[in-house]
């Protein structure tokens, strides 16, 4: 399997390809799939944005497997404590792969919608600011945790996740996405931490 360490050293197309050709690997034949099974929607939700659409990808069971069986197959037997899941997106991945792999799911929502005590960070997205919460107790010191989304852009979002974490006394082993933009791949900001992306975004 390949692991992009932040930019990554990819030249277009898939990631896990790139990765597979640079360690003279065959690449994994569902990525194609996986790739094709996302639509990308021109100007949206505003002009200039090549939105990545994974509910196409979710109306394919076969693909939306092949998707989670890949993230289960690298994370399996490493000893992860918990699955954090990025709200909203990340909802949709995260909770099936910490099922298969035997751990603990930990939603990070948007403000004010967990009902207990939180810990809150803000983080700069391309416009503005928005803030990931958790629940204080969700995660115990040095538990090994994968952080799972959909899509990273500016690792804005991720970087926030794993400060959430830290600061919880978790170990982030490893972010997880479907989709890595290439437009952004020189500007990751993962705190350190490696993020492991199946596919680039097609445009
Ligand atoms: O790498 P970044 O630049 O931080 O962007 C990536 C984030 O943007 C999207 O979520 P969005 O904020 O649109 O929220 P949503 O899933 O609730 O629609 C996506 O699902 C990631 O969480
Ligand atoms: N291009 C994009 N498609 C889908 N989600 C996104 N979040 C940030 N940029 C995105």
């Amino acid at each position: 399997m390949g692991q992009q360490e932040k930019s990554g050293e990819t030249g277009g197309g898939n990631m896990e390809e790139a990765a597979a050709k640079e360690n003279g690997r065959a690449a994994d034949p569902r990525l194609q799939g996986i790739s094709d099974a996302i639509r990308v929607v021109p100007h949206f939700p505003k002009p200039g944005i090549m939105f990545n659409d994974i509910t196409a990808l979710l109306l394919r069971p076969g693909v939306f497997k092949d998707a989670v069986d890949m993230f289960v197959e690298r994370y399996r037997g490493m000893g992860i404590a918990a699955v954090a899941g990025i709200e909203a997106r990340g909802f949709v991945f995260g909770p099936a792969i910490a099922l298969a792999i035997g751990a603990k799911f930990i939603p990070l929502r948007k403000p004010g919608k967990l009902p207990g005590e939180v810990i809150s960070e803000t983080y700069v997205l391309e416009y503005g600011t928005d803030c990931l919460e958790m629940h204080v107790g969700a995660t115990e010191q040095g538990e090994r945790v994968v952080v799972v989304d959909d899509l990273v852009a500016t690792g804005g979002t991720l970087s926030a996740a794993i400060r959430l974490l830290e600061r919880a006394g978790a170990d982030v082993v490893e972010c997880a996405c479907l989709i890595g933009l290439p437009k952004f791949k020189d500007f990751y900001k993962l705190n350190g931490k490696p993020v492991y992306i199946l596919v680039e975004s097609r445009k």
